[in-house]
């Protein structure tokens, strides 16, 4: 199998500290990756790191290519979508132009028109909305909105913030299925930062556990629910 990012001796942090420490992790082509630490272990920090908001170094090798010296913008036109912790859609944008944006560094304009109505498909609330600004929107409407405008660039490589956070379950029931299909139907390589890590290892093919700043545990999903220290540590409150 084919890794889309390999990342080997990443240093990262915001001035003085480092936050992260020599993390290493492959990220498999077409699977997804669960991300599971506790708050401040870093699990932000790392997804800033991939997509150059914040300085590193090491090795960030995506489908081959070094990219830890590239900015941020050149890292989403290699094809690497980030839908940030509090969603980040422009709030005084339509709908319409949120999805729109996200195509914007595609590198291929064809099928944009198609693509915004097979999201609206997918969330049919987002159809009914086109027209409204995306800051009106409800929670849960908006984190619709990111992952769709996310998905708009087409991405090989898609970060996940939080997707469920502060959201009702039924919405987060609605995400989470939208993501398996992601994963089902197209090529895109997720990894996805999750408090929610019941849901969260369902749906990966691996698992890492952060600790702060550094990888402590890797390996199948059923290695964190087989723990009985792993689970009384990020399940606990779920099982
Ligand atoms: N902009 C920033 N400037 C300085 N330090 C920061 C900044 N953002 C985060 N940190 C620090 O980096 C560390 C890791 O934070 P990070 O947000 O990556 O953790 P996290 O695992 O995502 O936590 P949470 O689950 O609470 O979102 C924390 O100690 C935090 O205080």
């Amino acid at each position: 199998m084919a890794a889309t990012l390999q990342i080997s001796d990443l240093v990262a942090g915001y001035g003085a500290g480092a936050v992260l420490h020599d993390l290493s992790m492959t990220f498999e082509e077409s699977c997804a990756t669960a991300l599971l630490g506790a708050n401040g272990a870093g699990k932000t920090t790392l997804l800033r790191a991939i997509s150059g908001l914040i300085p590193r170094r090491g090795q960030l090798l995506l489908h081959g290519e070094q990219i830890s010296s590239l900015p941020a913008e050149k890292i989403a036109a290699r094809g690497v979508a980030h839908a940030p912790q509090g969603r980040g859609t422009f709030a005084h944008q339509t709908v319409e132009d949120n999805l729109r944006i996200g195509a914007y560094l595609r590198r291929d304009k064809a099928g944009v028109e198609e693509d915004i109505q097979r999201w609206y498909q997918q969330f049919p609330i987002l159809s009914n909305r086109r027209r409204q600004k995306a800051g009106n929107l409800s929670g849960g409407e908006q984190q619709m909105l990111a992952l769709a405008r996310a998905m708009m660039s087409r991405p090989s490589l898609l970060l996940l913030d939080e997707p469920s956070l502060g959201l009702a379950p039924k919405i987060v029931d609605e995400i989470f299925e939208v993501l398996g299909e992601i994963l089902r139907t197209t090529k895109t390589t997720v990894l996805l930062v999750e408090q929610n890590a019941d849901r969260a290892l369902k749906l990966a093919d691996y698992v890492y556990v952060l600790e702060v700043g550094s990888i402590t545990t890797e390996g199948s999903p059923d290695l964190v629910m087989d723990s009985e220290k792993l689970r009384a540590a990020y399940l606990g409150a779920q099982s």
